[in-house]
């Protein structure tokens, strides 16, 4: 259950807003009172999340009072420096939760997989978590601010998949870069956490052969795949102050798969 209006003097940045878990994720942190910044490659998605966030100003076309869509492409290091400029334009101070969802897939076998697949799946969902991080971190720590810093990785980034050597390398790569982003801002007041999603149903799921998804999901304890709100619910605890005490650390929203 949401503690009431915990996030009220957040600002949370969240990339991947567009769809499925970014999206749930806005939804619950704008639920329990923070500023949503959403942002995504498809800044039509983003807008539809913000109208979505209801409240004043969300009608068609309107950009709701207290929340803002941004376009970004997080793999491209000037729009990510740029992004943080807008988001700190636009309220006046840099965002004190930051959560990074955009993310792809290019699944292939490793003996077929291209240099190209490997590239832009590393590109978005690793070295894209760098550079949002990094810019978010250089703006908390210049003016002197706290932060939650939550980074979507994959239960995949601990036990590897077939057709995923990219994503697998991309989702581990995650955790080792929040465990050490962790160790290095912890004096500065900012925590660092990263988020194992199991099997999730939303777009990029759906995607996946059928006899594929059929195994899977027989082999999940709880006996069925999660929801986007089953992830939002975790990232809001570590976005706020129930957690913290907790930096480093990777948790798991799996149903139990690969425990
Ligand atoms: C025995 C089942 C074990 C399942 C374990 C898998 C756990 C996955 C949990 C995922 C949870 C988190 C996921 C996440 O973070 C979000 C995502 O990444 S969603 C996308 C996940 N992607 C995949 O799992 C890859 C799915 N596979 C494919 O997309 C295609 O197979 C691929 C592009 C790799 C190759 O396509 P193609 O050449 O057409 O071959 P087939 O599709 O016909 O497959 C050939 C053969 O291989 C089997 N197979 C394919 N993928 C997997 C897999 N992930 N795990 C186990 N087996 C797989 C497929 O069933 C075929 O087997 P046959 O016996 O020949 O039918
Ligand atoms: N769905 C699942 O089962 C799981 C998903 N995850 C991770 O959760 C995160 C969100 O995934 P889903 O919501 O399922 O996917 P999704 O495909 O529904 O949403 C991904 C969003 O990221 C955006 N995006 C893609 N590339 C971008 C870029 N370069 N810059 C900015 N935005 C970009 C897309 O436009 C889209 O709105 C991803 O990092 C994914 O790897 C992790 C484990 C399981």
């Amino acid at each position: 259950m949401a503690t009431q209006l915990r996030l009220r003097s957040a600002l949370a940045l969240v990339t991947g807003a567009g769809s499925g878990i970014g999206r749930a994720v806005c939804a619950r942190l704008a639920g329990e009172g923070a500023t949503v910044a959403a942002c995504d490659l498809d800044e039509a998605a983003a807008r539809k999340t913000v109208q979505l966030l209801g409240g004043p100003g969300s009608e068609e076309g309107v950009l709701r009072r207290n929340h803002a869509a941004f376009q970004v492409d997080v793999s491209e290091a000037r729009a990510a420096r740029s992004l943080l400029q807008q988001v700190q334009a636009c309220f006046s101070r840099p965002p004190s939760v930051v959560v990074s969802c955009a993310g792809i897939t290019q699944d292939e076998f490793l003996l077929q997989m291209s240099e190209d697949d490997w590239d832009r799946v590393i590109a978005v969902n690793l070295k894209g978590i760098f550079l949002v991080m990094q810019a978010a971190v250089q703006a908390l720590v210049s003016s002197g601010s706290h932060g939650s810093i939550i980074n979507i990785s994959s239960i995949v980034g601990k036990v590897g998949n077939v057709g995923q050597t990219n994503y697998a390398a991309s989702k581990a790569g995650v955790i080792g870069l929040t465990q050490t982003a962790a160790r290095e801002l912890g004096r500065h007041g900012i925590r660092c956490n990263s988020v194992l999603p199991g099997f999730i149903v939303t777009p990029m799921t759906q995607k996946m052969p059928q006899k594929v998804k059929d195994k899977v999901t027989g082999m999940i304890p709880m006996g069925h795949m999660g929801t986007p709100e089953d992830v939002a619910e975790v990232v809001a605890f570590l976005a706020s102050e129930d957690s913290g005490y907790i930096t480093g650390a990777s948790v798991e929203v799996t149903g139990g798969l690969f425990m």
